[in-house]
């Protein structure tokens, strides 16, 4: 991690002089194996960020591309169905940048790694094959021998394929010989749902622990790439001022919300299968708490930083399955766009009890948070997209107004915004102007866009170049996996029972009624409002 002192771009006056960023460590040279190779993510998130990392000089200049799929095309085919959606995808993908054309050379250097194996992950036959491509791209790509492989397919697929990588002995170990000389490294990435409960997480990591090492394990959440969720750290162990108030002396709770105005979209089936509670909570919100609450790692190495995190999620009791709230969005209008209820959604059952929001309260067992609730939500089809992290800090200890109209004290909020703007904003109180001592709660804000250019990011770029540089701080370890499940599951058992019927909140509210009353019923809280946040300034 760099530590620079920025000029903001708008204050020309400033005084401080601004540093170059320091430079990243060159990835080393590999070839990258995408089994889903026609795939939603490859074509939408893997290959886009493979560019991006390409434009932006990170991808080694020695690198291959081997593309597996079923489908019987040429990589010639499947280079041109990756160009069409790149043009889409990297241009624009949400209307946030500028862009209208594709960087040539950064797409040649890219296309010219491209090539494509057709197989099913469950043949034997194909694995030999990928090793012939594999040795074939050494020579002609000069990987060294080492390889990336990225399992974009569908969960069921994941134990079954790392046992055949195992087989066909391409995931041996790196080990090194009696003169020092490594041999390349192989390292598999496995993409979420990693297990659907405690039980089958279990089962899955033993499972592909039988042919890997942990080290070589990359389990991606891609939360974890968002640069305002690395920057949590930053903010807390950067600086003197937080660390001390960090705690149940000063904080009265914390909010981790992550609401969507998307809709379950084209994934009916997976959803079903899945619902709002596993989609979104032990992974992508519990990485969000454990970047709060963890304790400042000894250094800033994955090792140190993983115990620190995994510490988090150890001390979290499993939750009481009676406290928590589930809802399903019925028809309504999101963002003045009428849109259907969740069960007359394709592949949706039209009796379906599938959750498609969540909100629970997660308490951490240990010195540092004792006493202080941790709140989580996410809903699909919500009011407005927001995904956040509020602390809520005690109110002043005594109201020293007397003999003025100031009757209540409003807490400090310190909101730490994730999408759709990345900020940083403190909300305190100050005299209004004018003669009567009255309050008002204003905020100061950091706008990410205010000090720091906005690269085209789809959010897997430093995901990818980390496994390339094989550091795996901001991956899942089996323990953080494991303990996620353990405290969902009563949650999970619970709400399989068969119920009557779901509560359900209308499409483009705030949700279910009955998450106010979770919050409400717990020292007269209140779930801070889902807004569409203010633009940042640039
Ligand atoms: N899409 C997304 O936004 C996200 C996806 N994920 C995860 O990523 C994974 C992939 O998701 P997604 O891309 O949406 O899924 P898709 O269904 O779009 O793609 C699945 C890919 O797997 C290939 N495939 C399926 N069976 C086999 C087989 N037996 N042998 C070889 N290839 C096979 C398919 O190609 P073919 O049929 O030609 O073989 C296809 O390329 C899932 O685990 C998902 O949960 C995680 C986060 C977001
Ligand atoms: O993993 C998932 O995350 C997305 C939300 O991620 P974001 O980066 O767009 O905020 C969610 O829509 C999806 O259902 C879930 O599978």
């Amino acid at each position: 991690m760099t530590v620079d002192t920025l000029v903001r771009p708008s204050q020309t006056s400033a005084l401080i002089k601004c540093p170059p960023y320091r430079k990243p460590k060159p990835a080393d040279p590999c070839a990258m194996v995408i089994f889903g190779a026609s795939g939603d993510l490859t074509k939408r998130l893997i290959v886009p960020a493979l560019y991006n990392l390409a434009r932006t000089g990170l991808l080694p200049a020695q690198f291959a591309l081997i593309g597996v799929a079923r489908k019987d095309i040429t990589a010639e085919s499947w280079r041109n169905e990756l160009y069409d959606m790149l043009k889409h995808f990297v241009g624009d993908p949400a209307g946030e940048f500028e862009i209208d054309r594709i960087d040539k050379a950064a797409w040649k250097r890219l296309s010219q790694s491209i090539s494509y194996l057709q197989g099913d992950l469950n043949d034997p036959e194909m694995y030999a094959g990928l090793r012939r491509e594999l040795d074939k791209v050494e020579k002609t790509h000069h990987t060294h021998g080492n390889a990336i492989f990225y399992l974009a397919v569908a969960d069921q697929l994941f134990g079954p394929t790392v046992d055949q990588l195992g087989k066909a002995g391409l995931v041996a170990e790196q080990s090194e010989d009696r003169d020092g000389k490594r041999s390349p490294w192989r390292r598999v990435v496995i993409e979420k749902p990693f297990g659907h409960s405690l039980d089958s997480a279990r089962r899955l990591n033993t499972r592909i622990r039988r042919t890997l090492q942990e080290d070589q394990i990359y389990r991606i959440d891609h939360f974890l790439g968002k640069d305002t969720v690395q920057s949590i750290m930053a903010f807390r162990f950067g600086n003197g001022i937080f660390e001390p108030i960090w705690n149940r002396d000063r904080i009265d709770h914390v909010q981790i919300t992550a609401a969507e105005t998307l809709g379950v979209e084209k994934r009916g089936a997976f959803y079903e299968a899945t619902g709002a509670l596993r989609d979104m909570i032990p992974n992508h919100a519990f990485s969000l708490l454990s970047m709060v609450a963890m304790e400042p790692p000894v250094g800033f190495d994955a090792a140190a930083i993983r115990n620190m995190k995994a510490d988090v999620l150890a001390a979290i009791p499993a939750i009481d399955p009676k406290v928590p709230v589930r809802g399903q969005y019925t028809a309504g209008k999101v963002l003045g766009r009428q849109v259907q209820g969740y069960r007359q959604e394709s592949n949706v059952a039209p009796q379906s009890n599938v959750e498609t929001y969540a909100a629970l309260k997660v308490e951490i067992d240990n010195w540092r948070w004792a006493g202080v609730p941790f709140f989580i939500r996410t809903g699909k089809h919500l009011v407005a997209r927001m995904t956040e992290i509020a602390i809520c800090f005690k109110p002043a200890p005594y109201t020293a107004f007397l003999n003025t109209p100031v009757e209540a004290l409003r807490p400090n909020w310190l909101v730490l915004s994730i999408a759709p703007e990345e900020s940083i904003s403190l909300q305190f109180e100050v005299k209004r102007r004018g003669p009567v001592v009255d309050l008002a709660a204003v905020k100061m804000d950091f706008c990410y866009n205010d000090w720091f250019s906005k690269e085209p990011n789809v959010g897997y770029e430093t995901l990818l170049y980390d496994v390339m540089i094989g550091d795996q701080t901001l991956f899942m370890r089996a323990d953080m996996i494991e303990d996620s499940w353990r405290i969902v599951q009563p949650v999970l058992d619970e709400w399989s029972k068969k119920p009557a019927d779901i509560p359900t909140y209308p499409s483009g509210s705030n949700g279910p009624v009955a998450a106010d009353e979770l919050l409400a019923r717990d020292g007269n809280r209140a779930w801070r409002a889902i807004d569409q946040p203010a633009k940042c300034n640039t």
